[in-house]
């Protein structure tokens, strides 16, 4: 049987760079000749990317935190079992662009839904399946708007409507987990160069996993 694989998150607000910097991180590996898939939430199976669609158009209060709760969840369960486990069983390493600390940052922390809840959801949904490594690009919220904005050429998604303080919230809740689970998670400034960003991931990763 193949040595199973690594669980990696990146996480973080809007457009702090956790797709840059998950295929850079794909790259950085393969250049070690470690094969990785980069994969994201919502979606990274045909049941979740359904469910993506759903939740993320429309109005910022289509959805109450609770129900968008559980439809994050629904997501990850799919995701998790279809497209998470099997790679990690066959020996991949998988990188994934947000997983359940988004639900506790944007469900909990941003939109008011109490951690407990978000726990009591998780439980059901993946039991006690959690990363090996949490990456968590930090940035002032203003600026990540404001680069998440320029890529999706100034049409705002549902969350980026939300409201600045709400952002703010995020992000603190962010940076609340990391002071919660440090041997799990490490806090990246991503209030510089992309190359500078990529060079912190990956002086992470290589600590973490003993890479040259
Ligand atoms: N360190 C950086 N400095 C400046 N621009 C950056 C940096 N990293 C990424 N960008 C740019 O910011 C935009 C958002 O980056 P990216 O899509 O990687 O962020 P994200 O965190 O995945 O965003 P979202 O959560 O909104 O999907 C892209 O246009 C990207 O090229
Ligand atoms: C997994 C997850 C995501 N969200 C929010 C965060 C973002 O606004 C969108 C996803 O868009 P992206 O461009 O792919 O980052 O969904 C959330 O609120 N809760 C979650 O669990």
């Amino acid at each position: 049987m193949a040595k199973p694989g690594r669980f990696i998150t990146f996480e973080g607000g809007e457009g702090t760079g956790k797709s840059t910097q998950a295929k850079r991180l794909q790259a950085a590996l393969a250049e070690r000749k470690i094969s990785a898939l980069v994969t994201r939430e919502p979606g990274g199976s045909p049941g979740a990317e359904e469910i993506r669609a759903l939740v993320l158009r429309g109005e910022p209060a289509r959805w109450s935190p609770l129900t968008e709760a559980l439809l994050f969840y629904a997501a990850r369960a799919d995701h998790t079992e279809r497209t998470i486990k099997p790679a990690l069983a066959e020996g991949k390493w998988v990188i994934c662009d947000r997983f359940s600390d988004s639900s506790y940052a944007y469900q909990g922390g941003g939109r008011g839904l109490a951690r407990e809840t978000v726990r009591r959801i998780e439980a059901i949904a993946i039991d006690d399946f959690k990363p090996d490594l949490t990456l968590i690009l930090d940035l002032p919220v203003e600026i990540g708007l404001k680069r998440s904005l320029e890529r999706h050429g100034n049409v705002e998604t549902r969350f980026e409507e939300m409201d600045l303080d709400v952002h703010a919230r995020m992000r603190k809740t962010y940076l609340d987990i990391a002071k919660r689970n440090p041997s799990r998670c490490v806090v990246i400034d991503a209030n510089q160069d992309i190359d500078a960003v990529e060079k912190a991931v990956f002086s992470a990763v290589k600590k973490r996993y003993r890479l040259k």
